[in-house]
């Protein structure tokens, strides 16, 4: 018996099933006559329409169709800078004035200079979108000996050659090799090392290390970009750019902002509006970002102009770690003496980043935007519908117009032509 019911039972689903599988829904327009509802649909359709055509066509110009930049930088500096003779540098520089920053880097008549040029401070003389320009260095001339660890490196001071055991990793960052013994010199004892002597000592710093005149640098950035896509070749150095233009103008964001000679005291100020930050990222070092950008809308025109900005890259002066610095050597022999000179390169790094989007009308964007926004514009139907269904008075009868069962009223239909 139960078996049998739930026989039955299943059949009605499946019937059920059936039934809802096998209708069929169709559009069905209906005109409602009211102010409320016409107006929500009209402000739904006005605010798509403005979108599509406002944002989507016109800002994000979506007639049109985009390429990103291919680019190639090279730099080249220019400038004398100087090294003044006998002069020191005080330690504490973060209490000094700015007027103290700008005597140390500025010419002054006094004293007898020795001239650098970019073969000097431009290091490596070639660099790929970026240019390292030295504007402090600290110079140890040394041979292969056996000297003093600097005092400043870890475990390095010494009162018995039995400290000079048990140093574990202490000496990874060692200018030598520990020989297992202590050395006095001038007042100190320290342990004694197998390396290249005398070891560097950051305390012995002279004026003559800095590079005055650096701040009247100047960079030249040549840049040379393409958008394959539209093939178009376009480059930072305009036609009437002629070499003596060049020789002789500077960029300035109001004035010439298309000249690409680069004058090293505006990027700065640019870079870093403190002044003392900026003569100390001068004697420690410091990164900064010259930026490019290209942005063209090719639809009337074949010329597009670039745009800089300058920003500093690095963390500002800190106690551990501040700055940008690296060591290079020029070694030679004196009296068959292998011998060389130990550079420890204090500058600025300015590293090159190009970018750019040019844009150029075509039918298919425009085509694929028309679409998208007839697409959009339904929108407006569904949220009439919602107002229109859950939001009014007559909510109800509209259900009933909206979702209508024509089985159900042609079993009306039916049973009124029965009773007729
Ligand atoms: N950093 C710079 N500051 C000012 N002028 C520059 C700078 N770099 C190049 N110039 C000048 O721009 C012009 C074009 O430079 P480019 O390097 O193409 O030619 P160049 O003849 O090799 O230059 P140069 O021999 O003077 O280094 C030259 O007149 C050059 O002197």
């Amino acid at each position: 018996m139960s078996q049998e019911i739930n026989k039955k039972k299943n059949f009605n689903i499946f019937k059920s099933h059936m039934r809802g599988f096998m209708s069929y829904s169709t559009e069905r327009s209906a005109t409602i006559k009211s102010v409320k509802i016409g107006l929500v649909y009209r402000i739904a359709q006005i605010l798509l329409l403005s979108y599509i055509v406002g944002w989507e066509l016109m800002h994000n110009k979506g007639y049109q169709e985009f390429d990103t930049v291919s680019s190639v930088v090279t730099t080249k500096v220019k400038g004398q800078g100087f090294l003044a003779n006998n002069l020191t540098i005080e330690t504490n520089l973060k209490e000094k004035s700015n007027e103290y920053f700008e005597n140390l880097f500025s010419l002054k008549s006094n004293v007898e200079y020795h001239m650098l040029d970019t073969a000097d401070y431009v290091i490596p003389p070639n660099e790929y979108n970026s240019v390292f320009i030295m504007s402090n260095f600290l110079k140890t001339k040394q041979t292969q000996d056996r000297c003093p660890e600097e005092s400043t490196k870890y475990k390095a001071i010494c009162q018995n050659d039995s400290d000079c055991e048990n140093l574990g990793s202490a000496a990874n960052s060692w200018n030598g090799i520990p020989t297992g013994k202590c050395i006095r010199k001038d007042n100190k004892t320290n342990i004694k090392i197998f390396s290249w002597c005398p070891v560097e000592d950051e305390n012995d710093r002279n004026e003559d290390q800095l590079i005055r005149n650096v701040l009247n640098f100047t960079i030249f950035i040549k840049n040379d970009i393409e958008f394959k896509k539209f093939k178009k070749k376009l480059r930072n150095v305009l036609p009437y750019h002629t070499n003596s233009y060049l020789q002789t103008c500077t960029y300035h964001e109001e004035y010439d902002p298309h000249c690409p000679i680069f004058q090293l005291n505006y990027i700065l100020s640019l870079a870093e509006p403190d002044i003392k930050e900026k003569y100390l990222m001068m004697i420690k070092g410091g990164v900064i970002l010259i930026e490019i950008l290209w942005n063209c809308d090719f639809d009337f025109t074949t010329k597009c102009l670039p745009k800089y900005s300058f920003r500093r890259f690095d963390t500002k002066e800190t106690n551990t770690a501040s700055g940008f610095n690296f060591r290079f050597a020029n070694r030679y022999r004196q009296n068959n003496i292998e011998v060389r000179e130990l550079y420890k390169a204090f500058g600025l790094r300015f590293i090159i980043n190009v970018s750019g989007l040019a844009g150029k009308f075509s039918i298919v964007p425009l085509m694929i935007t028309i679409g998208a926004g007839i697409g959009l514009m339904s929108i407006s139907v569904i949220v009439a519908d919602c107002v229109l269904l859950h939001c009014t008075k007559k909510k109800r009868l509209y259900q009933e117009i909206k979702e209508l069962d024509v089985n159900s009223v042609l079993e009306k239909n039916f049973s009124n032509s029965v009773r007729l």
